[in-house]
C-alpha cells in the first residue's frame, strides 16, 4: 500500500511539471482538503519565480480583465492562469480564459476570465485577481493563493480535474502569453490547459457556456448554431417584406482583426446574405488602426478602406476582437462623415422587434388572449447612452435600467428580466432569454404547432426562438448581432437610412483627460455623479447649465490610464463646447499641476 501511494506520487509530479502542457492531463489526487500541500506550494513557487511580475506597474482587473502593454503582462497572465484553474476547481466547471486586448492599439494585450456561466469572472474573485497580480515574490504569491484557497474552501481532492478553455485573438504577442497562461494553469494540481486557438472573445465565451450546459460546443457548432438559426429568421421573414434596397450587400469592416477571418468562413455557410469583408488583417493594416467600431463610433469618420464608393451602402465595424459592433453608411463623396448607427440604435432595433413579436405572440386575430405568461422585458443602458435613444425607448413604453460602465454590469442586470437587452453605444450588448421563459416559449410553440402551422402566433413564437439561438447569451457577438441586424432590416423592409432615421441622435463628445491619479475619481449613480473630489460635481453642473440639452459626466476608465469626459447637447458646437469646459475642470481639480 505505502508503495502504491509513492507511485502514485510520482506520476503526478510528472504529469503537472511546470514545462510540459497537461493536454493529456487526468484528475489525480494531492490532499483531501482545501490546505495546499508542500508539494503544491513548491510547484507554485518553481513557476512564478520564471514570471517576475514588472517593477513599479499596479495592474487591476479593470473593467473587462488585466489590460496593458503586452511586455508587461507575462507574470499577470501566468497568475490569471492559476486564478483560472482555482475558479475551475471551485466551481467544478470548464472555465475561460481570453487573451486580448479587445480595441486597444496592437502593442497591448490584455485577459480576462470567462466564468461558468460564459460571462464576465465574478466580481467576488475581483480582489483577489488584483492582489495576486501584484503580489512582489513568489512567497507572497503562495501566501495569497494559500489565505484565499482555505477561505473560498476550495478543495485539490476531487473527482473533477480543473479545466480551462484558452483562446487568444490575433496580436503578435498573443503567442507568448498563452505559454504564460498554460505555466499558471499547469501549475495548480489537476488543472487542464485546452488550447482552442485563435478566436473571437464571444466564441471563447459562447465555448464555455456551451460545454457547462453539455451542449455541443466547438467553433464548427457555434457557426452551425448561428447560420441555422439566422435561416430560420430568414424563412419567417413575411411575403413580399422583401425590398429591393436592402438586397444590397452588406460591406463589413473586420479592424484588421479577428472577426473579419471568422466571418469569412461563416459567410459560406450564410447563402441568403451577400457581405464583403474588408480590413480582415490580410492586407497589411495594422489591428484597430484608423480602422474597427471603436474608432468608427468615437470619431465619427469612415474607416481605412471605405471611402465615396461607398456612398449609401449598408457598411459595418467590428472591433479587433468582435465584440463590439456598429453600423454606418456614408453620406456623400464630399467629407469623410459618416452616419453612424450605434449600439444605442442596434439596441433600438432589437428592443422594436422583440416587442412586435410579444405583442403578436399574445393575440389572436385582434383579441389579447394569452395572458398566461407575462414576458418581463427590459432594456440595459449606461450613462454614455444617447439621450435621444432613452428617449425613445421610453416612448415604447419599455423599461429602462441604468448600470456602471462595462458588460459585467449590464450582463448582471439584463438577467434579471425574462427577455433583458443590453447594449453599450460603443456597440456591445446582446439580448438574455431566461431558462423558465425559454421553456415557457417552447411548450406554447408546440402547442400552436399542433394546432395550427400558419398562424402568427405560431411565426412570432419560432422568431423569439430563433432570436434566443442566434444571439450569442454569454456576451456580446459581433458576428451573431451582425446576423439579427441583417435578419431584423430584411424583416422590417428597412435599409440603413430608414433605420438611421429612428431618431436624431443628440450631438456628444468624447475626450480622455490624463491625471495624476485617475483612481481619485470616485463616482455614483450610474457614474452620473462624482462623489471626490469635493467640488467638482457642482463645478460641473455650472458648466451643463449653461447648454440647451445639456448632459456631462466624468469617470475613470477601466482600460486606459485615463478620465474619460463625456458631453451632449443640442448641437456639435455645444456638445464640444461643454466637453471641454469640463476636461478642463478635470485638469483644474486632478492635473499633474492640481492642489491634491
Ligand atoms: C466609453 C467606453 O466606450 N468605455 C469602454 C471601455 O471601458 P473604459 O472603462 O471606459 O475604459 O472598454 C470597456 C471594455 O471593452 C467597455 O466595456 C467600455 O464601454
Ligand atoms: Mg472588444
Amino acid at each position: 500500500m505505502q508503495e502504491y501511494i509513492s507511485i502514485r506520487i510520482f506520476v503526478i509530479i510528472v504529469f503537472v511539471h511546470p514545462w510540459k502542457t497537461t493536454k493529456n492531463a487526468t484528475p489525480f489526487y494531492l490532499s483531501g482538503n482545501n490546505d495546499m500541500d508542500e508539494r503544491q506550494k513548491s510547484l507554485i513557487l518553481n513557476s512564478s519565480s520564471r514570471f517576475p511580475p514588472p517593477q513599479g506597474v499596479r495592474l487591476s482587473y479593470g473593467t473587462a480583465g488585466f489590460r496593458a502593454d503586452a511586455l508587461l503582462l507575462e507574470s499577470t497572465v501566468f497568475r490569471a492562469g492559476i486564478l483560472a484553474a482555482l475558479r475551475s476547481l471551485k466551481t467544478h466547471s470548464v472555465i475561460g480564459l481570453m487573451i486580448t486586448a479587445s480595441h486597444n492599439k496592437v502593442s497591448d494585450n490584455g485577459i480576462k476570465v470567462a466564468d461558468p456561466s460564459g460571462g464576465m469572472l465574478t466580481q467576488d474573485w475581483e480582489p483577489f485577481a488584483d492582489a495576486i497580480a501584484n503580489a512582489a515574490t513568489p512567497e507572497h504569491l503562495v501566501q495569497l493563493i494559500d489565505e484565499f484557497v482555505k477561505k473560498e474552501n476550495i478543495h485539490f481532492h476531487g473527482v473533477r480535474s480543473a479545466e480551462i478553455l484558452l483562446g487568444r485573438d490575433t496580436r503578435p504577442s498573443g503567442e507568448s502569453l498563452l505559454e504564460a497562461a498554460k505555466q499558471g494553469i499547469n501549475s495548480i494540481v489537476g488543472a487542464l490547459a485546452i488550447d482552442m486557438g485563435i478566436l473571437t472573445t464571444p466564441q471563447l465565451h459562447w465555448m464555455v457556456r456551451a460545454r457547462n450546459k453539455g451542449m455541443k460546443a466547438t467553433e464548427v457548432d457555434y457557426y452551425e448554431q448561428l447560420s441555422v438559426s439566422f435561416r430560420c429568421l430568414i424563412d419567417l421573414i413575411p411575403n413580399g417584406q422583401k425590398i429591393h434596397e436592402i438586397e444590397d450587400k452588406l460591406v463589413m469592416d473586420g479592424a484588421n482583426g479577428i472577426g473579419g477571418e471568422k466571418m469569412e468562413v461563416l459567410k459560406k455557410m450564410l447563402d441568403c446574405l451577400p457581405i464583403e469583408v474588408r480590413n480582415s488583417g490580410k492586407g497589411g493594416g495594422i489591428l484597430n488602426e484608423g480602422v474597427g467600431a471603436d474608432y468608427v463610433q468615437k470619431e465619427k469618420v469612415v474607416p481605412q478602406g471605405f471611402g465615396f464608393k461607398d456612398v449609401g451602402i449598408r457598411c459595418a465595424s467590428l472591433d479587433g476582437d468582435a465584440d463590439r459592433l456598429v453600423y454606418f453608411s456614408v453620406p456623400s463623396c464630399d467629407s469623410n462623415m459618416i452616419d453612424l448607427v450605434d449600439g444605442d440604435k442596434i439596441l433600438s432595433l432589437f428592443a422594436l422587434f422583440i416587442k412586435e413579436q410579444l405583442s403578436v405572440l399574445s393575440m389572436d386575430g385582434n383579441e389579447k388572449i394569452s395572458d398566461d405568461y407575462r414576458a418581463r422585458f427590459g432594456v440595459i443602458q449606461t450613462a454614455y447612452a444617447n439621450g435621444a435613444s432613452t428617449d425613445y425607448l421610453k416612448q415604447l413604453g419599455l423599461e429602462i435600467v441604468f448600470t456602471p460602465t462595462g458588460v459585467k454590469y449590464l450582463h448582471e442586470q439584463a438577467a434579471q428580466y425574462d427577455i433583458g437587452i443590453y447594449f453599450e453605444a460603443n456597440g456591445h450588448g446582446t439580448i438574455l432569454f431566461s431558462e423558465c421563459f425559454l421553456s415557457w416559449l417552447e411548450t406554447r410553440c408546440n402547442e400552436l404547432s399542433s394546432k395550427n402551422q400558419d398562424t402568427e402566433q405560431h411565426k412570432a413564437a419560432l422568431r423569439l426562438l430563433a432570436v434566443s439561438k442566434l444571439i450569442n447569451q454569454a456576451v456580446g457577438d459581433a458576428l451573431s448581432n451582425l446576423l439579427l441586424v441583417e435578419a431584423i432590416l430584411q424583416h422590417m423592409g428597412w435599409s440603413i437610412h430608414k433605420w438611421v432615421e429612428l431618431y436624431q441622435d443628440l450631438p456628444s463628445r468624447q475626450l480622455k483627460v490624463k491625471v495624476a491619479d485617475r483612481t481619485a475619481v470616485v463616482t455614483a449613480n450610474a457614474e452620473t455623479m462624482v462623489v471626490t473630489p469635493p467640488g467638482i460635481q457642482d463645478a460641473i453642473n455650472v458648466e451643463i447649465a449653461k447648454y440647451t440639452r445639456g448632459r456631462s459626466f466624468i469617470r475613470p476608465s477601466g482600460t486606459e490610464d485615463v478620465i474619460r469626459v463625456y458631453a451632449e447637447a443640442s448641437t456639435q458646437e455645444a456638445a464640444d463646447s461643454l466637453a471641454s469646459s469640463v476636461a478642463k475642470l478635470v485638469d483644474q481639480f486632478l492635473g499633474f499641476g492640481s492642489p491634491r
